[in-house]
């Protein structure tokens, strides 16, 4: 919709919330909006407020309406806008409202019914403020139904999706932090798996697709999977990605311990530093969003290291590595090309065959840290991610190891994760690119091997006592996506693009200078 040099005696008004459009065709400020970012047609009723404007003030009649629309502001925030027009002929006025209608329906995309889970207890405890006051409008005004639960117990949403009808919805949404998210990504993805007779138990069994796609309204404490997956976190932006429609595929790594199915990851899978810092954080719940920082500085001071083997398969099929200086950006190219040879490979091999052909690699050491990411995991704490090269969905995950070192060197590694700095360039931290990887504690495999004397159990105690001590005879935690699990070893893989999310990944920032965004011309109506 090109808002000012349409050929027909149509006039746009600047009413609500200030367009930059003009009614001069002469004017250069034109203002583009696909169709696709449209968010609702209305017919409007014409007050005198907006009538009484210069020569408009004497015509006897004036119809009009209303398109409400995708505005993109700075750092990827979008927000409603909206013009209205108005003309003398009342025909035409239809014909323009009915036609955009028509074009609107086209979209197939775009989500009708909806299940909404809110944790009210998530991040600064807003969830459900934030839905009633800034979700629920938008999606009320782009004519979206929904089935709201606001969820009274942890697991509550999760139990839930294996209850009820899910096929008769175009969408789940999660109001909430990471934490809600993965309760809700293991709701659908449980159900897709149990509904087809798939054991999620069996670590080499291939999981099915789940195309049921998952919202995210951020309302929680680190806001990871809305941060990497939109480029910011904030309610109104993620609401208008619903509204239009956007589908981004996601990786979903699923861990096990000794055949029997743990949990699945999305964003972080950390082992150590990340670990230690959930588990502390755990207790001081009560302080909201700032226990990670609190937690996070007691952890730095602890430096404790892990002693343990790593064993993984390198990701071969795809082209991009760690080291990359692109990023994963809207329609991404090595993601395309991942799944495409994915999907040959798998009809080709078959899965089984071909993982077990090739080789593992395997590092054994100590470990500050050993964190798996299958995004970037930018998040407001640190924009660029632990692995600002990641990718979303190509089918593999990035291992970092930062190995023992000094707490400056540490600290030193921390910081660039703030700053434009490569934080893989330190002689002790290494960052493969994996499809699959295992992990044992030094303890864990001293256990099996029945080699652990009392002294050493009991060194063990002392230094969970005494945090200050930086030995390696304890095991950490590992922090998946936020929880911890319970064991400490662990077999993770990646299975490429196991489901969508409604964003379109972070968008390359191409405004001019009155802020509109230039993409998407062939769409032009
Ligand atoms: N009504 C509820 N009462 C208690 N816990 C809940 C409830 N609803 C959901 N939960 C649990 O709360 C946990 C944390 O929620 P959420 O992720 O929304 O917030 P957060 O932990 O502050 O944010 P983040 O995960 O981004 O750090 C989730 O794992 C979820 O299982
Ligand atoms: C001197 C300044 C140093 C600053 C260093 C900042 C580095 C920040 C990196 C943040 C990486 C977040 C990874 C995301 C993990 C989420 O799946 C998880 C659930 O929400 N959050 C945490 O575990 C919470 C993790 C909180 C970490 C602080
Ligand atoms: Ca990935």
């Amino acid at each position: 919709l090109i808002l000012h040099s349409s050929p027909l005696p149509l006039y746009c008004c600047k009413t609500v919330r200030k367009m930059k459009c003009r009614i001069n065709p002469g004017n250069n400020e034109n203002c583009f909006v696909p169709i696709s970012e449209i968010i609702a047609v209305e017919e409007t009723e014409f007050n005198k407020k907006q009538r009484n404007i210069g020569r408009w003030q004497k015509m006897a009649k004036l119809h009009a309406f209303t398109v409400h629309y995708v505005k993109k502001a700075r750092n990827h925030r979008w927000r409603c806008s909206a013009a209205t027009f108005w003309c003398v002929d009342e025909h035409l006025c239809n014909q323009w409202t009915q036609a955009l209608k028509e074009l609107l329906e086209m979209q197939k995309s775009r989500p009708k019914q909806l299940l909404v889970y809110i944790n009210p207890f998530g991040g600064k405890r807003q969830g459900k403020r934030i839905y009633e006051q800034k979700v629920a409008p938008l999606f009320s005004l782009a004519s979206i139904s929904t089935d709201v639960v606001v969820t009274e117990h942890a697991n509550h949403a999760k139990d839930n999706l294996f209850e009820v009808n899910i096929y008769k919805y175009d969408g789940v949404v999660c109001v909430g932090g990471d934490g809600m998210f993965s309760e809700v990504m293991h709701g659908l993805i449980g159900r897709m798996q149990k509904d087809s007779g798939i054991d999620q138990n069996n670590p080499k069994a291939s999981l099915v697709q789940c195309n049921i796609r998952i919202g995210i309204i951020p309302a929680g404490s680190t806001d990871c999977i809305c941060y990497s997956t939109v480029g910011i976190s904030d309610p109104v932006t993620s609401a208008l990605h619903i509204i239009v429609g956007d589908c981004q595929p996601l990786d979903v790594s699923s861990v096990h311990h000794n055949d029997t199915f743990l949990k699945y990851s999305v964003s972080l899978l950390g082992y150590g530093f990340y670990g230690d810092i959930l588990k502390d954080s755990e207790k001081k719940r009560w302080m909201g969003p700032m226990r990670y920082d609190y937690s996070g500085f007691k952890t730095f001071l602890s430096h404790h290291y892990y002693e343990g083997t790593i064993a993984y398969q390198p990701a071969k099929h795809t082209h991009g590595s760690p080291r990359d200086k692109v990023s994963c950006r809207t329609g991404c190219y090595i993601c395309k090309q991942s799944e495409k040879q994915l999907a040959e490979q798998n009809k080709e091999h078959g899965l089984k065959k071909e993982e077990g052909e090739e080789e593992w690699k395997v590092i054994k050491g100590k470990f500050l840290a050993i964190n798996a990411v299958n995004m970037s995991c930018a998040c407001p704490r640190s924009p660029k991610g632990l692995s600002p090269a990641a990718h979303l969905a190509d089918g593999s995950a990035d291992l970092i190891l930062v190995r023992k070192c000094s707490r400056f060197d540490f600290l030193r590694y921390l910081v660039r994760h703030t700053n434009q700095d490569d934080q893989f360039d330190f002689p002790f931290v290494d960052v493969y690119r994996v499809k699959c990887f295992q992990f044992t504690s030094k303890l864990s495999e001293d256990n099996e091997s029945n080699v652990m004397d009392v002294g050493k159990k009991r060194f063990g105690q002392f230094c969970r006592d005494h945090p200050a001590c930086c030995c390696n005879i304890v095991n950490s935690t590992w922090n998946c996506d936020g929880e911890t699990l319970d064991s400490s070893a662990i077999e993770v893989r990646v299975h490429c693009q196991l489901m969508k999310l409604f964003a379109r990944g972070i968008e390359e920032d191409c405004k001019d200078e009155a802020g509109h965004s230039q993409s998407s011309i062939e769409q032009l109506l």
